[in-house]
């Protein structure tokens, strides 16, 4: 209760039981957490020393209701480096609320993490983008936040971090960077790219009108997931890393035939899963050697 109306937040308690319940469940302490969008569960393969939960024995934890998202928490380490794999996230469409969707993040801040590696799939609206393109985000567009759907409206818990955190600085330049060097020595630079994720609530995929319009606000990308989980990491003071797979273009044109579905964003996602979990093996195993970038 705030301001003698109800909140309908989760509260500090709610994290506090989520973590402590973790903590007791795991010999784990993840100082990194891979969040895994559409069909890139597979991006936790690499891991070693792996104990999994579904997110439906955890306390508090919401579930996965979308193809392609497994619903499992996975340990694991890397590089010597112990990580925590989300296979699958949450969605504003699929009914939660913001504070549900980025539940997970305050519980991995909780539990020691501090940096968050994010990828989705999403709809290439850069006319120079290929489907299969891999796009290292650089900066989104936070287009639900514009409507008042943000997940740090209402009460600030200064625990967590404070009022009006800056957000000019979302993606980490030294990772995003790393990862090009990476792209390089992997050979897989040719389909690379670097770009402004824009995030909207779907679950429709968008008008031709929508999409020219998101153009025109600088978006490369579009999607519907993300933006809201970089925001409440950025906020407790995690460093975030993104990647989102172009999975298909996205219409622009009134005379364009193809039509985009979820299936098809699967299958380039299953095409793709295991160039990307070399890009973030690879990443994980040299952000944990190099200290200078993994101070926050
Ligand atoms: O962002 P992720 O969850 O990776 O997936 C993207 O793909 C789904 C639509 O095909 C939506 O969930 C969209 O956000
Ligand atoms: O074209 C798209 N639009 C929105 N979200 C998406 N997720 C994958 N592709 C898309």
């Amino acid at each position: 209760v705030h301001n003698n109306k109800k909140c309908y937040c989760c509260s500090f308690e709610d994290y506090k039981l989520t973590t402590e319940w973790l903590l007791n469940q795991t010999s784990h302490r993840p100082k990194i957490a891979v969040i895994c969008g559409s069909g890139l569960g597979l991006l936790a393969a690499a891991a070693t020393d792996k104990q999994t939960f579904h997110y439906q024995d955890i306390p508090n934890f919401p579930v996965s209701t979308v193809a392609g998202h497994e619903g499992c928490l996975v340990f694991g380490t890397i590089g010597g480096k112990s990580c925590v794999f989300m296979q699958g996230h949450f969605h504003l469409y699929e009914g939660y609320s913001l504070c549900q969707v980025t539940f997970p993040v305050r519980v991995f801040r909780m539990m020691g993490v501090d940096t968050l590696v994010v990828t989705n799939a999403s709809g290439g609206i850069c006319p120079d983008f290929k489907v299969g393109d891999i796009m290292i985000i650089k900066d989104h567009i936070n287009l639900p936040g514009f409507a008042g759907q943000h997940p740090l409206c209402g009460p600030n818990d200064e625990r967590f971090g404070i009022r009006f955190p800056c957000m000019s600085d979302a993606y980490c330049k030294e990772l995003r960077r790393l990862a090009l060097d990476i792209s390089v020595e992997l050979g897989c630079e040719g389909f690379v790219r670097e770009g402004v994720y824009c995030m909207v609530s779907g679950p429709n995929f968008e008008t031709i009108a929508e999409a020219r319009m998101l153009m025109v606000l600088g978006s490369d990308s579009v999607g519907m997931s993300t933006v809201p989980e970089v925001t409440v990491a950025k906020h407790c003071g995690l460093r975030v890393f993104g990647l989102s797979l172009i999975t298909n273009k996205v219409s622009l044109d009134y005379s364009r035939e193809e039509k985009v579905n979820h299936e098809e964003v699967l299958q380039i996602s299953k095409m793709r899963a295991e160039v990307l979990q070399k890009v973030v093996t690879t990443l994980i195993c040299r952000c944990s050697q190099d200290q200078s970038i993994n101070t926050h």
